[in-house]
């Protein structure tokens, strides 16, 4: 079995990052990665806390907007709006998910879209659809470059996605049809009817449902590459969607932690620098 590393490959593209970094504040960018965290949800702040020492590996300026959990939808609209007009912020997120008296597909949308580094604005996701040049969601992004990154064929491959989220399975079954990519995928919910038998054709499975253990070796082709993605924060910390026996029959195999986690993160910069480079 081949381990996809997520670590060394994300000190790769961080490598890259730095330099790319360098040359534009030659030309006097400076770019800046805004987060708004709303709440104290533990797992959260753990995320954006690494994103913004990501940044500082890297050289980019981090801007960070932390919000109450009782916030109201026209304060964090304002946050949004102060981002949008805040020339020092190149690209921003909003942490999701949102508490749940906030209309997160609202703040989504309020994001000006050339500042959307998650690529989870409703233009950069209907660009994706259309096949056009947009920031493209971050998770899927890692997936894609971590299967490239190690030879696993994805042209002609059948890639069975578990889950149908905004963040993971919706947008990386977007990226797998394209023609640059040219897989036949399957995306699987908790309508499928056998989820088994789905996973069982795959050359490539993506567990991206956020079930501990979902994903059990005998539902696994020998020799699949199989990636976990699914975050769940159990007593002994985060675990994915695979059951451990997994690791006997995979002939590829993305961890969790160490695997798609960092490239997400990874991304999320990569996002930002391309877009500074663009001015
Ligand atoms: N490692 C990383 O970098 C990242 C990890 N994550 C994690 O990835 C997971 C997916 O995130 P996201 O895309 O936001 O998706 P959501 O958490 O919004 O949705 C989960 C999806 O999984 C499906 N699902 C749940 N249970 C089952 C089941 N028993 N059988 C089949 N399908 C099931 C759901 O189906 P239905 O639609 O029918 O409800 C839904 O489509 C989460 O655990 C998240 O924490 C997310 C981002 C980055
Ligand atoms: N707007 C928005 N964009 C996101 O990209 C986004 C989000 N909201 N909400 C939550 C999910 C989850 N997510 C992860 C990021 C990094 C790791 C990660 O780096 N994990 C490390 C472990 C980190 C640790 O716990 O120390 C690993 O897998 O090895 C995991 C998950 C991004 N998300």
């Amino acid at each position: 079995m081949i381990l996809l590393d997520g670590k060394a490959t994300r000190d790769e593209i961080f490598e890259d990052l730095t330099k790319r970094v360098a040359l534009l504040r030659e030309r006097g960018i400076t770019p800046g990665l805004g987060t708004v965290l709303v709440g104290d949800d533990p797992g959260s702040a753990t995320y954006v806390r690494l994103k913004h020492s990501d940044c500082a590996k890297v050289g980019i300026n981090s801007i960070r907007r932390d919000l109450p959990a009782d916030v109201s939808q026209a304060q964090l609209d304002d946050t949004i709006d102060e981002l949008n007009a805040d020339p020092a912020c190149t690209g921003y997120i909003v942490q999701v998910p949102l508490p749940k008296h906030l209309d997160e597909n609202a703040a989504l949308e309020r994001i000006d879209p050339d500042k959307d580094a998650d690529g989870l604005h409703p233009v950069n996701l209907g660009r994706l659809v259309l096949g056009k040049e947009s920031a493209l969601p971050c998770t899927p992004r890692g997936i894609v470059h971590l299967l490239r990154r190690y030879d696993v064929p994805i042209a002609g491959a059948n890639v069975v996605i578990v889950g149908r989220g905004i963040t993971v399975g919706r947008p990386l079954g977007l990226m797998l049809t394209r023609r640059s990519e040219n897989a036949t995928v399957t995306l699987c919910h908790t309508g499928t009817r056998d989820l088994a038998a789905e996973v069982r054709r795959a050359d490539i499975v993506v567990a991206a449902a956020g079930v501990p253990g979902l994903i059990t070796k005998d539902m696994v082709r020998p020799g699949a590459a199989v990636i976990d993605v699914g975050a769940t924060r159990g007593p002994d910390g985060r675990v994915g969607d695979l059951a451990v026996d997994v690791a006997d029959v995979a002939g590829f195999l993305s961890p969790n932690p160490g695997g798609v986690g960092p490239l997400t993160r990874a991304f999320l910069l990569s996002n930002v620098v391309e877009r500074a480079e663009q001015e």
